[in-house]
């Protein structure tokens, strides 16, 4: 049994097809044995640290219908043979027959959910004996949102703070879009099996996930095509990591000039919306651009012209164009985009460029909406991009042919003829504020006027600026993160260059 890094992910349908690849080798007893392993070691950990040890602690297992509680059961039984006191709670259904045989072989016991004395009247719920809960109600064949009373233990187990692990997934969430309807549990940490689902990686879900482990149970961990063709649904995410991060970055050598890095020609902001047009410049200027001309209007020039000196005013060469954060209602805003699809360049549209795209445009073209204006674009709610935000993202390609990075809590880079998404470096909360955004547009411009490819270049962005913001943590202001960026590009150089001696260093050695 090892532990997987999470980075891949797949949906319900997918992991299905491997689980009957899986049955078909092992068998599914074989399966759910490995799940209760995995899981029951990782409830030992948490009780040898909260109670210095499995013998006498007290766990109570949720348990719903289906194999999710099967998994838990097994994995109580192994706890009870170790001298943990547990308690299977009956929460939806007729729990897993012989799991539920095993707890009570091992000295477990099984009551059920009334029998906690939940008061629905109640402010707060009367807490029992409990050092860990396991929430094995519902896994991957869970609907959204969880009946009452269940609904009703969830939101007790967060007001009790108990360590919570979840089994696959916490009940309540979707597996597949991460969306959460109504009530959900909260883990501690969740332990999943084989690969991890979407609900894994997209927020709100995720941040009800806590610490998340992979564990290997046999599954096969990358799906074929045939395996997620069979899904109907196709949803393969892949979450960037920080080592990756650092090989997506452009760093220039002795021989670099400011083309070599790429020069970015900037037309945002406007007399009304100055700041948007300020914050993307900074975001280009301090993610490493050879060059930044500003083009657009005059009160946001005035302002760039004070702060950032190296700055160019004149028209000339550019390598990609940055258009649209903070344009307002631009009546010519049709016949620049217009103009710039001729140019042939890779351009990011931002913000209120949005709504004068032309009809079609090429991958080269990077959208960076967030969900309201992914919506608009749409002709959709703001509600339908959030609920689903794969499902958007996806459409927002077809729609236009143009990469797209939706911006938010999650942040998702789809572009045309690649059949996953990318999931950037999530970022703290801190940085949900008024000119992320605008600074975010400027680092993909300089990104893609150094030659990096529009998708790669969307995903590095989104993960630079949350790397950043993470290694300056608070409320820092857009402007300042930005400013804050050469010294993770170093830090990140470094990672790189540590890598690449690694990699030549196994090639020496054989
Ligand atoms: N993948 C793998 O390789 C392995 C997977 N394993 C484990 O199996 C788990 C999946 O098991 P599973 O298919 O039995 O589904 P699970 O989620 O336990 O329950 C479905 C039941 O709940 C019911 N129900 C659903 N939603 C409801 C709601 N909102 N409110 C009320 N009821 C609701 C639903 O009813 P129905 O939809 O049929 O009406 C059905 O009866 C997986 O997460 C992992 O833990 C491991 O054992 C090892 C290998
Ligand atoms: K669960």
């Amino acid at each position: 049994m090892s532990l997987v890094e999470i980075y891949d992910a797949y949906d319900v349908g997918t992991v299905r097809a491997l689980e009957e690849r899986a049955f078909d080798t092992v068998g599914a007893d074989a399966l759910m044995q490995r799940a209760a392993h995995a899981l029951a070691l990782a409830v030992a950990r948490e009780a040898v640290s909260l109670c210095g040890g499995v013998y006498g602690s007290t766990i109570i297992i949720l348990v719903g219908p289906g194999n999710n509680g099967g998994d838990a059961l097994f994995a109580g039984a192994r706890l009870a043979r170790r001298g943990a006191r547990v308690t299977a709670v009956r929460c939806l259904g007729t729990p897993h027959a012989r799991g539920l045989a095993a707890l009570r072989a091992a000295g477990g016991r099984l009551i059920d959910l009334d029998d906690l004395g939940l008061d629905p009247a109640a402010r707060i719920q009367q807490r029992p004996a409990a050092d860990i809960v396991v929430d094995g109600v519902l896994g991957i064949g869970g609907r959204p949102g969880l009946p009452e009373p269940v609904a009703l233990l969830a939101r007790a187990c967060r007001d009790w703070l108990v360590t919570t692990i979840a089994v696959d997934l916490p009940s309540g969430v979707a597996a597949d879009t991460g969306a959460v309807a109504g009530d959900a549990f909260a883990a501690t940490r969740t332990v999943t099996f084989g690969v991890a689902k979407p609900c894994h990686l997209i927020e709100p879900a995720r941040g009800r996930c806590g610490e998340i482990e992979v564990v290997d149970i046999g599954l096969d961990p990358a799906p074929s095509e045939d395996d997620r063709a069979g899904s109907g649904s196709g949803r393969w995410l892949r979450q960037v990591q920080t080592d990756q991060l650092a090989a997506y970055l452009p760093y220039p050598d002795a021989g670099s000039d400011k083309y070599a890095r790429g020069v970015v020609g900037i037309d945002t902001g406007s007399d009304t919306y100055p700041g948007a047009g300020v914050l993307s410049t900074y975001g280009a200027v301090h993610s490493g651009a050879g060059m930044v001309r500003y083009l657009g209007a005059d009160v946001p020039r005035a302002l760039i012209r004070e702060r950032l000196p190296n700055v160019v005013f004149s028209p000339g060469r550019v390598q990609a164009h940055l258009v649209g954060s903070g344009w307002g209602d631009r009546p010519d805003g049709a016949a620049v985009l217009a103009r710039l699809l001729g140019d042939g360049l890779p351009t990011v549209v931002d913000a209120d460029g949005l709504g004068h795209l032309p009809a079609r445009v090429p991958a080269t073209w990077l959208l960076t909406p967030h969900a309201g204006e992914l919506a608009r674009l749409l002709g959709e709610d703001r509600s339908w991009v959030t609920e689903d935000p794969v499902r958007a993202v996806r459409a927002g390609v077809e729609k236009t042919g143009a990469t797209v990075l939706l911006k938010g809590a999650t942040q998702l880079v789809c572009t045309p003829d690649q059949p996953w998404i990318d999931v950037a470096l999530p970022g703290p909360a801190w940085t949900a504020q008024a000119g992320s955004g605008d600074v975010l547009a400027g680092i993909c411009a300089t990104l893609l006027a150094a030659g990096v490819r529009t998708p790669r270049a969307a995903a590095a962005a989104a993960s630079l600026q949350a790397y950043a913001a993470h290694r300056n943590p608070g409320p820092v202001p857009p402007q300042r993160l930005a400013e804050l960026m050469p010294a993770a590009i170093a830090r990140l150089q470094s990672r790189r260059t540590r890598q690449l001696d690694e990699i030549r260093r196994s090639e020496w050695t054989g």
